[in-house]
């Protein structure tokens, strides 16, 4: 168990990390998500007592990492796979770690076997690959069979093969009863690993609960239907479905994106207009667009677009040339492809939309504070608004510099 409580790191004016607390537990695998510079990293070498906290403290099994007994037994760590010395070979950084935590030397080459360099053992690290230096990165990790695993973006560089392997691996150390707190940029990859999330967004708690409340809780399903291609049909259905009170955008391809009404009333109402129905379908929202709705108030560092002033020929009347795409409509991180349409930003005040960037420290929150309420995500029409993790929508009391209270929630029995 990693235990947090009120975990602060200040570097110099930056706050890299604001009043943190949470558990990660064992038994599961528990993602720690964040955009670019959120303060992930500077967690996990507070976890590993890399780094000290400014205030606040964080324990591994109930006691500070550097208070542990002969804790590289305890608990092993991927941070930078970067960090080994390019002259040795993977076997001799293996064995010097091993030596220096009383670690028998045969493991070493139990260890290579796990991560598949045994092969490339004898060679020095240097002339490794991304995802080599990943592999000998959890390799030492593994080395001494630790109950607690840390592991900073593992799946860094590693070919479909290797990813698939590290989340089998992730949900073994978890089944065997061990801690395992992983972060990583790849949603879809998260989605299919962790049963637990950690998120975090400049330095400060945005969520803490199982993947599957953190998708319904910030994200909206939405039902598709399509219609003959005949004149007047999608109209007819559009008018209906919207004096029902659903929500109707069309899409690119003919169909129609249908919220907050249920697949059954939908079938009704085509039924009651005389439409034929295509298809009806249902879409559950993904973990990606739950979590870039969650955080998009809370992103440094956007994208914008580039204009390629002086370098683009026009086509002829306009076109666009071969290999040459038309302007995205938003840059990167923007709100649009992912809030739903006309739908309310859970976190913002009143219902309304997100301010384009959240509070910087000491401002007020645009994240109503209060705790997640307890229990199954919120049942609504189908594409329903979600519930808001937050219950008192005013800002808080807040100590100088104290930014949004955390959203969190203790949930996971019944997260997978
Ligand atoms: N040693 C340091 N000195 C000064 N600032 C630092 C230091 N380490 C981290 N920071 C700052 O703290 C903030 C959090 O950085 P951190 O590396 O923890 O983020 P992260 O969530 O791991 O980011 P990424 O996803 O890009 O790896 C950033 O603004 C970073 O510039």
């Amino acid at each position: 168990m990693i235990e947090a409580r009120g975990l602060t790191k200040r570097y110099g004016t930056k706050t890299a990390v604001y009043n943190l607390s949470f558990q990660v537990r064992p038994g599961l695998v528990t993602g720690f998500l964040g955009p670019n510079g959120s303060g992930k990293s500077t967690t996990m070498r507070m976890i590993l007592g890399l780094d000290t906290p400014t205030s606040g403290e964080v324990t591994v099994s109930g006691r500070p990492y550097r208070q542990l007994p002969n804790a590289p037994r305890h608990v092993g760590a991927l941070l930078d796979a970067k960090a080994v010395h390019g002259g040795r070979s993977a076997r001799q950084h293996l064995l010097c770690l091993a030596q220096l935590s009383g670690i028998p030397a045969r493991r070493v080459d139990e260890v290579l076997g796990v991560v598949g360099l045994k092969e490339v053992a004898g060679k020095r690290s240097k002339g490794f690959s991304l995802g080599m230096g990943q592999r000998l990165g959890i390799a030492a990790a593994l080395l001494g069979d630790p109950q607690v695993l840390l592991f900073d973006e593992p799946v860094n560089g590693l070919d479909p093969e290797g990813i698939h392997w590290v989340r089998n691996l992730m949900r073994r150390l978890a089944s065997e009863g061990r801690t395992v707190f992983v972060s990583s940029h790849l949603m879809s990859e998260m989605a299919l690993t962790a049963d637990h999330l950690i998120v975090i967004g400049r330095g400060q708690l945005l969520a803490d609960m199982g993947v599957k409340d953190f998708i319904a809780r910030n994200s909206t399903g939405y039902a598709l239907v399509r219609t003959p291609d005949e004149p007047g049909v999608r109209e007819k259905l559009t008018a209906a479905l919207h004096e029902a009170g659903g929500g109707v955008q069309p899409e690119q391809d003919g169909a129609l994106r249908v919220t907050g009404l249920e697949l059954p009333r939908i079938s009704d109402l085509a039924h009651q207009a005389d439409v034929r129905l295509w298809e009806l379908s249902p879409h559950h929202a993904s973990l990606e667009e739950a979590y870039m709705r969650l955080t998009q108030g809370a992103v440094d560092y956007r994208s914008t677009h580039d204009p390629r002033a002086g370098f683009q020929q026009p086509g002829p009347q306009g076109q666009t040339l071969p290999g040459q795409l038309p302007p995205p409509a938003t840059g990167y991180g923007q709100p649009q492809p992912y809030a739903p349409q006309g739908a309310p930003h859970p976190y913002a005040p009143q219902g309304g939309q997100l301010p384009p960037q959240a509070p910087a420290y000491g401002q007020a929150p645009a994240y109503p504070p209060g705790p997640v309420p307890q229990g199954p995500p919120p049942q609504g029409g189908f594409g329903a608004p979600p519930a808001p993790h937050h219950a008192a929508p005013a800002a808080p009391a807040a100590p100088p510099q104290a930014p949004a209270a955390p959203a969190t929630d203790q949930p996971d029995a019944e997260d997978r």
